[in-house]
């Protein structure tokens, strides 16, 4: 990796008195590179915001310590940080306009007027917002209150630029072609960002590595594809990913030289001992119980593969998902083609030991992906 642009060690974020309050981010660390485009996502309540405005200093680190571009910054004042925010609530200053709200910083480093005005057209041009530069944030939309608040954090030069939700208030459309463009003018100037969502495909979009929060604490933090392909935990396997990953838990056992996953109902998944590497094979059968996970796009439909019953099926134009009860609980699949089953049809199916994730069942915790080890 590359220079690091922010360490975080061993942050604690209580509202109220410290280990009684809120433990609303509980002993983070990370390190992010400079140049990197990182995505804070989780659910609501997970500790995102918090975490991004510990960073811009707009609350108080209550234990650890936070450094930007390798000077600790923990105790100083947002404005001395070196860190561009562009926040939920948009948080322009209501007497100036849009215009002067994004050249304000600009001016204040005395940037030379024709410098300030031509950064502040190419943004405004990027925004989709040149026709509201000379409007009061009053006048106009959220969207476009949103987009303003955009343009005036890109527009500065800063060791970190920090998007809160910077595309909640957009249409979808308009939300997908400034993703790209965002993205091109970020990477372009090599600048770092972190942007707090809690939309994956925002996520998947946008950022070089997604770290995954819930609860107040960092599950994951990797690649959108390692984040897919090898999730850390139940946590991230079954939040990132649509339709979720469908999971099971399952008696591990070995029977006439196979190894059998038993679920409930009395069903069973069976493979060949050689289906899976030494090592996986070892752990699986150091184990009475475990929890499987696979995803939709994974589950096939196979003559000699585990009765299911449909229970429900849609087109979505260029998908069709399918849903089972199976295994005494709901299993959802994908397929390509348009797939015409009636509710109540019998199917079977399968899945590829390659595509099995397997989970322990106390701690959540990954144990194999297909062939491999977690
Ligand atoms: N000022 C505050 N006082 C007390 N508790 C707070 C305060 N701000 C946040 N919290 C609590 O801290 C936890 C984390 O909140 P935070 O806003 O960081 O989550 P989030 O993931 O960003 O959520 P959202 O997506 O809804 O903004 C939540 O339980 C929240 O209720």
């Amino acid at each position: 990796m590359s220079a690091s642009a922010l360490t975080i060690s061993g942050v604690d974020k209580f509202y109220g008195p410290i280990d009684r309050g809120v433990h609303a981010v509980q002993n983070l660390t990370m390190e992010i590179g400079k140049g990197e485009i990182v995505a804070l996502l989780g659910s609501s309540g997970c500790g995102k915001t918090s975490t991004l405005r510990m960073i811009a200093g707009f609350e108080e680190v209550s234990r650890g310590t936070i450094s930007v571009a390798g000077r600790q910054v923990h105790r100083l004042a947002p404005v001395k940080r070196n860190v561009a925010m562009a926040f939920e609530g948009y948080s322009l200053y209501p007497p100036l306009t849009v215009r002067e709200n994004m050249a304000f910083a600009l001016k204040a480093a005395r940037l030379p007027k024709s410098e300030v005005d031509s950064k502040v057209a190419s943004i405004a041009k990027l925004l989709e917002i040149e026709d509201i530069l000379e409007r009061y944030p009053s006048s106009i939309s959220g969207g476009q209150q949103q987009r303003a608040s955009l343009g005036r954090a890109l527009i500065r030069e800063a060791d970190l630029h920090l998007l809160d939700e910077p595309m909640g208030q957009l249409e979808p459309q308009l939300r997908a072609v400034l993703r790209g463009r965002i993205k091109h003018f970020i990477k372009e100037r090599g600048l770092t960002a972190i942007l707090v969502t809690h939309d994956q495909t925002e996520a998947n979009a946008l950022a070089d590595r997604i770290a995954v929060m819930e609860g107040g604490v960092l599950q994951q933090f990797d690649t959108p594809d390692r984040i897919k392909q090898r999730p850390a935990n139940l946590f991230t396997g079954t939040f990132v990913g649509e339709p979720p990953m469908n999971v099971f838990e399952a008696y591990v056992g070995m029977n006439a030289g196979k190894i059998n996953l038993r679920l409930p109902d009395g069903l069973s998944l069976d493979y060949d001992k050689d289906a899976f590497s030494a090592p996986v094979r070892d752990e699986l059968l150091n184990r009475e119980r475990v929890v499987i996970g696979v995803r939709p796009y994974a589950v096939r439909r196979s003559k000699d593969g585990v009765p299911a019953t449909v229970s429900a099926n849609q087109w979505l134009g260029d998908q069709t998902h399918i849903a089972a009860d199976f295994a005494g609980g709901s299993l959802v699949l994908v397929e390509h083609d348009r797939t015409r089953l009636e509710l109540g049809a019998p199917i079977n199916i399968s899945i590829d030991p390659k595509n099995l994730h397997v989970f322990d069942q106390a701690s959540g915790n990954a144990i194999s992906h297909g062939m491999e080890l977690a």
